[in-house]
């Protein structure tokens, strides 16, 4: 296992000028050996090529990829001994499964008592022991693709593993075994796992460390739960939540903070000018219309979505969401409402960073 370091950008274009022409912006930050990681964002945001760029399936057009300090830009899969799972599963249908995660450490001349060993420990890890003798040819896709996830972990000397949106073709209850499954893998394992998602459950389930990115841009690395209480940027408070983290205008002027037009007295030191409060769903409470530093609101939807009520409400022009416990008493369509946005999890950006 490694340590990586990247520090580069990319370009699919030869001569790139403006930021729209990198597929991933200059960025500089570690993968700590033995760490699990996911980079999470929407399509087109730069995952696979950062992905590649680790694994040596492509030369970044600027910087270097280094291992454990050693410079490893131009060196081959092979020569950086890393581990890679796609999609869509990569097995030998003619082979057995215990054939089938064998065959990476065979390939490596591993000694036959110690290739049975693993094997059996990975197959009892992703409950495979009683398939051990079948056919690959004859199982189901998710089947094979967990296959294709034994194969990954099986060789206990790789760089890292490199998952590339693995739980694709698995049907929706065993993906949420697999996550699960996963994640204690690797705290028996101990591998550098590195695992590339749109989906913010499969990155939050599965990660120490969650890379946020978009268009190109790392705009944070960080805990499943500082992304949620503390996202550094108003694209991390919206993408991460369900639903997303809720923003309104604000302004500071003379040391005096309005929210949506109203004169709220601020807990904390902020910046003069215009800013962004964000506050989640599930920090947003409903009071009485008129309590003191609560914005006057007007509720447009509730819905009871089971574990919790959702609760949507007009503040000045804009949309906010509430997230309120199953037990509590709705409030009607229509009700006047006060909203109390400011405490501790309250959140401020300018320019669309944290502030404050
Ligand atoms: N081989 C290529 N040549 C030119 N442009 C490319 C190539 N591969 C990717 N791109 C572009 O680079 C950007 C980042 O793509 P990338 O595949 O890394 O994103 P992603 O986050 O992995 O998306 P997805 O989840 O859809 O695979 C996109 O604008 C994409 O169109």
């Amino acid at each position: 296992m490694s340590r990586i370091d990247l520090d580069l950008a990319h370009s699919y274009k030869p001569n790139p000028k403006e930021d729209g022409d990198y597929a991933l912006l200059p960025l500089k930050m570690s993968f700590e050996d033995g760490g699990a990681y996911a980079l999470l964002g929407p399509s087109g945001c730069g995952k696979t090529t950062m992905l590649n760029i680790m694994s040596g399936l492509l030369v970044p057009s600027h910087g270097s990829v280094k291992f454990d300090g050693q410079d490893m830009t131009r060196a081959t899969p092979q020569q950086r001994n890393i581990a890679q799972v796609f999609q869509f599963p990569v097995i030998y249908d003619t082979m057995t499964v215990a054939e089938n995660l064998a065959f990476p450490l065979k390939n490596r001349k591993v000694p036959a008592h110690q290739i049975q060993a693993r094997v059996g420990q990975i197959a009892e890890m992703l409950e495979m022991s009683h398939q051990l003798d079948m056919r690959a040819a004859g199982l189901s896709a998710d089947q094979k693709q967990k296959i294709s996830l034994g194969r990954g972990l099986v060789r206990p000397d790789v760089s890292a593993v490199l998952f590339d949106e693995p739980l694709t073709v698995i049907d929706p209850h065993l993906k949420w075994q697999l996550r699960r499954k996963l994640k204690q893998i690797h705290h028996e394992l101990k591998l550098t796992l590195i695992y590339v998602t749109h989906d913010q459950v499969e990155a939050l389930t599965f990660a120490d460390q969650v890379v946020v990115m978009t268009r190109g841009k790392v705009v944070q690395m960080g805990t499943p739960e500082a992304l949620f209480e503390q996202p550094a940027h108003t694209f991390v408070g919206h993408f991460i939540g369900s639903p997303g983290m809720n923003f309104l205008p604000a302004n500071v002027t003379d040391g005096a903070l309005s929210v949506g037009g109203l004169g709220l007295s601020a807990d904390r030191e902020l910046p003069a000018g215009d800013l962004k409060l964000g506050i989640r769903p599930e920090y947003l409470r409903l009071v009485p219309v008129g309590a003191i530093g609560a914005l006057p609101a007007t509720v447009r939807q509730v819905q009871d979505i089971g574990t919790y009520l959702l609760v949507t409400c007009d503040v000045a022009g804009q949309t906010l969401k509430a997230r309120l416990a199953p037990d509590t008493t709705p409030p009607a369509v229509g009700d006047r409402v006060g909203l109390q946005v400011l405490g501790e999890h309250t959140c401020y950006y300018k320019n669309e960073e944290l502030m404050a």
